[in-house]
């Protein structure tokens, strides 16, 4: 589904990384983990199209995305959420879950306005039944009408899961989706994010500083230290790994 090939990315003298290689594969949940400054955040621009490698190619499917803007990789089907919560903060969470389906279905509605008055009907009926999924699906009905303002961090972060999904995407991209969050809130966003997984098949991508929560939850592991990939596996495997081990140790230090 994602293929990371031999992807190399600098910033100055900084090789942030150095012939990263893996691959994400269909309607599974594929981790990224690291100590600090390992290059996650770096690998995740690289996939989702903010950052262009120096050397190396991102595949989705058979497609070369490498050179695509994040934009036309949301059209194909990429969403992705933002470490640093990105929703617009006046607006209702309805209206931001909306925002989602509309990135989604931009090209068909435009057309359907222009030439097919059924047709935009049907386009609009559609919209409204993702809206309708998503909002049950993460149980965030109750707060439909409220700002993002008023919302606890953890219900925040819910609400930018549900704009990613409104967009209907095959691979979802996600990017330190329990950071800065209580044990509980972790323990709900994981939960949602294995419902993601089995309810609707999407490929996920999770970069993730909270070693457990990815343990828990990843069926393949890819670990990062100092701009270079030091293993990669099952949980159980990741975890036995002397390299791995020594680089968490070195970063506990
Ligand atoms: N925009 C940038 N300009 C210059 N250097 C950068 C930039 N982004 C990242 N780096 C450097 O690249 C290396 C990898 O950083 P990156 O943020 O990808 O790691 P990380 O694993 O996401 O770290 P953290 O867990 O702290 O978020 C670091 O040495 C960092 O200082």
């Amino acid at each position: 589904m994602l293929d990371v090939r031999d992807v190399h990315l600098s910033f100055g003298g900084i090789k942030a990384l150095q012939g990263i290689s893996f691959s994400a594969r269909a309607g599974e949940i594929t981790g990224v983990i690291g100590p600090n400054g390992a290059g996650k955040t770096s690998l995740f621009n690289a996939i989702s199209g903010f950052y262009r490698p120096d050397r190396g190619q991102v595949f989705f499917g058979e497609r070369d995305i490498t050179a695509l803007s994040p934009d036309k990789r949301a059209e194909l089907g990429i969403a992705r959420t933002f470490q640093n919560i990105a929703l617009f903060r006046g607006m209702t969470v309805l209206d931001n879950i909306k925002l989602g389906a509309h990135t989604r279905s931009r090209t068909g509605l435009w057309s359907a306005l222009r030439y097919f008055g059924p047709a935009q009907r049907e386009e609009l009926t559609l919209r409204r039944e993702i809206e309708e999924r998503v909002i049950d699906f993460l149980e965030i009905d109750h707060i439909r009408k409220y700002p993002i303002t008023m919302l606890p961090y953890g219900l925040q972060k819910r609400v930018e899961l549900g704009r990613a999904l409104a967009m209907q995407p095959q691979l979802l991209l996600l990017d330190e989706p329990v950071a800065g969050m209580n044990r509980e809130e972790t323990a709900d966003m994981a939960r949602f994010i294995l419902d993601v997984q089995e309810q609707f098949g999407t490929t996920i991508l999770l970069v993730e500083h909270d070693m457990h929560m990815v343990m828990d939850i990843c069926s393949h592991i890819v670990v990062l230290n100092f701009g270079r990939q030091i293993a990669e596996g099952t949980p159980a495997e990741v975890s036995a790994d002397n390299d791995v081990i020594e680089a968490y140790l070195g970063a506990a230090a």
